[in-house]
């Protein structure tokens, strides 16, 4: 069995180190001639996937702005991460999940197998309730699924939980990266426990252990720049997958106008691939 750590190593090899947010915003639904319902999301998700489908390393649908239209929400999501994944293209479900052990089960069954419709190749994970409550998630990430864990978050409000100093000097936000380390130990390219480090620190933790992939949101709209991950990737510049959302989908409402976008920020990225 292929581990997800292994197949991202390879799909970013082959186009590039980017991850793509699928992010409906109101705002862009409206900017693209969309209706703000269901239908318009239909349609924006589905320009997404031709979009990039067989285009991008990793596309990351943001669940809350589906979850906001309810049932018929959800289904949309369900179709979209079905479309990516049957057309080979690693999915990342953005749903931020994190709970006592037991239910934190249930969350790891939805967005981790194939039993489930929203089943995804990996899931965003808080670890805010203590990093081994996300035990069930990590178990599936043994078994051919990834999780990336919250570290250090590209909001400014972030810094007043991840970066407090436990009791033994580190920040909150290095014993989460030291935490996916130790999963990642033995992996042969990248682990399949990530970690996600925003692009708008000043500093990231220290990742020179983590054997994983680092997610880094906060590119282009947040004010992230390709020069602030060159600086935070440090020497991890193997390991670093930037995640740009709205400046790409901004390029809408044409596939063909997002996928241009996606070699534009790419080749941004060239460093990367060093
Ligand atoms: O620290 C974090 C963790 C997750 N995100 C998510 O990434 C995208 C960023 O969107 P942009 O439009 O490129 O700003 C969005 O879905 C966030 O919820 C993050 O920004 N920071």
């Amino acid at each position: 069995m292929t581990t997800f750590g292994q197949r991202l190593h390879a799909a970013l090899a082959e186009r590039g180190p980017l991850c793509v947010g699928i992010d409906p915003h109101p705002e862009l639904l409206a900017a693209w001639g969309l209706t703000v319902d269901v239908a318009g999301l239909e349609r924006f998700a589905g320009t997404c996937v031709d979009a990039f489908a067989g285009h991008v390393a990793l596309v990351k649908p943001q669940v809350a702005f589906f979850e906001v239209f309810g049932a018929a929400g959800i289904v949309v999501l369900e179709r979209t991460v079905t479309a990516l994944r049957s057309a080979g293209t690693l999915v990342l479900a953005d749903a931020k999940r994190g709970d006592i052990g037991s239910t934190m089960d249930a969350y790891a069954r939805t967005w981790l197998t194939d039993a489930s419709p929203l089943g995804s190749d990996a899931v965003t994970v808080s670890p805010y309730l203590g990093f081994g409550a996300l035990e069930p998630a990590l178990r599936l990430a043994v078994d051919g699924r990834g999780v990336f864990v919250l570290a250090a978050t590209s909001n400014p409000e972030g810094a007043q939980v991840q970066q407090a100093r436990t009791a033994d000097g580190r920040s909150v936000a290095q014993v989460m990266v030291d935490e996916a380390a130790a999963r990642n130990a033995g992996a042969d390219t990248l682990g399949s426990v990530g970690v996600v480090v925003g692009a708008t620190l000043t500093r990231a933790p220290d990742l020179s252990a983590l054997h994983g992939p680092i997610l880094m949101p906060g590119v282009g709209a947040q004010g992230g720049t390709a020069e602030d991950v060159r600086r935070l990737a440090g020497e991890r510049l193997d390991a670093v997958v930037p995640n740009v959302s709205r400046e790409v989908l901004r390029a809408g409402p044409t596939a063909a106008a997002l996928r241009d976008a996606v070699s534009r920020t790419v080749d941004s990225f060239a460093f990367l691939r060093a």
